[in-house]
């Protein structure tokens, strides 16, 4: 199955366009009111758009336009949601509520029950059939909702944050089910936690303000991301900067000298991880090394380190060294790293 997908609705500034290829998984993330719950409903039909078009298989699930309006129901759009929460029918069996899906789309009792027994196993609750919702766990629930949502084969799957809600204890072996799950299957997955896009998602979409601001591979979203939001889901320090003919420059006098020449005044990213940058109270720029000076403005425990805030960077040192500089915030020092550990690469 192959998704197209471009929708406007103004009223919540939402402007979005993108295709998904067959058996692949998407991960839309984005900061709170991005739009990312907006794209899913678009697309579950549970909201209609402005203005669009989206195409799953060949088969319109919506077309409007100023004159005309095609939306097909969502019952009929061969897609499954699975939610945050299980959503479970609380008076059906976990088996009855699998094969809930089949049931209605024409399937006889007897078959229907074999496809839910059949989906049960997989996820791990076959002996668990004949309980109701109540009488299971999140963890458990959740594997039953995944169930229900393939039982119905959906041409793609939708999930929103579907570990969210979970015990972190039980997350991991519902995020391996789902990687085995997903492996062949056209889905998008929109989530909060970047361990879901690098282990689960083929390609990534960063939403912002209802816009796309970064898509791409998740591999190369994670080591060239263009916004502050895709570095920190990378975990890199990301300066933005130009060129000049010394190299790059970065507006808080961060230099750095090009290793490739790019035309002077050209927009450029400089990323760094926050492990690759020392502090220190004396400036040390040479030979193949870069700093900057500023007052500390954060310093925050991370478990086995400590991250130091200043000039835009982030560094991590030991909780040791910390006390040895009397770092604090207010307190001036310098950042900086080693040429080798940064990447500079057009914006
Ligand atoms: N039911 C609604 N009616 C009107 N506006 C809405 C509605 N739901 C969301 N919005 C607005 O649409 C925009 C996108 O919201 P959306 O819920 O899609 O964001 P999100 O990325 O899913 O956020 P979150 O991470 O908080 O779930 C926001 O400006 C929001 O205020």
């Amino acid at each position: 199955m192959s998704l197209t997908f471009r929708a406007l609705l103004p009223e919540r500034s939402f402007d979005v366009a993108f295709d998904l290829a067959p058996g692949e998984t998407l991960a839309v993330l984005g900061p709170n009111g991005a739009g990312k719950s907006t794209l899913l409903t678009l697309v579950a039909g549970l909201l209609a758009p402005a203005e669009g078009r989206a195409e799953l298989d060949g088969k319109v699930l919506f077309d409007v336009t100023a004159r005309r309006s095609v939306l097909t129901e969502p019952r009929h759009r061969g897609v499954s949601l699975l939610a945050q929460e299980a959503l479970l029918f609380p008076h059906l069996t976990a088996l009855e509520n699998v094969a809930f899906g089949p049931r209605s789309r024409g399937q006889h009792r007897a078959a229907a029950r074999s496809t839910a027994r059949d989906w049960l196993d997989r996820v791990g609750m076959g002996e668990l059939a004949s309980r109701r919702p109540s009488q299971l766990s999140g963890g458990q629930a959740q594997r039953v909702a995944v169930a229900r949502a393939l039982a119905a084969d959906p041409s793609l799957l939708l999930l929103d944050e579907p570990l969210a809600a979970l015990d972190v204890t039980v997350a991991p072996a519902l995020r391996t089910l789902l990687r085995d799950v997903l492996a062949d299957r056209s889905a998008i997955i929109v989530t909060h936690d970047p361990l879901d896009a690098f282990l689960l998602a083929d390609r990534v979409l960063i939403l912002e303000d209802g816009r796309i601001v970064e898509a791409g591979a998740t591999a190369h979203v994670l080591t060239r991301p263009v916004t502050p939001f895709g570095a920190r889901l990378a975990g890199l320090n990301l300066v933005e900067g130009q060129a000049t003919p010394a190299g790059f420059r970065a507006a808080n006098g961060l230099e750095v000298p090009l290793a490739e020449h790019a035309p002077v005044g050209a927009r450029l990213a400089l990323t760094v991880r926050p492990a690759d940058v020392a502090v220190s109270r004396r400036a040390e720029s040479g030979q193949g090394f870069s700093s900057v000076g500023a007052e500390i403005d954060d310093v925050e425990h991370r478990g086995d380190h400590v991250r130091v805030h200043a000039a835009g960077l982030a560094a991590d040192v030991a909780p040791a060294a910390v006390v040895a500089l009397g770092m604090a915030p207010g307190v001036p020092v310098f950042l900086g790293f080693r040429h080798e550990d940064a990447t500079v690469y057009p914006v």
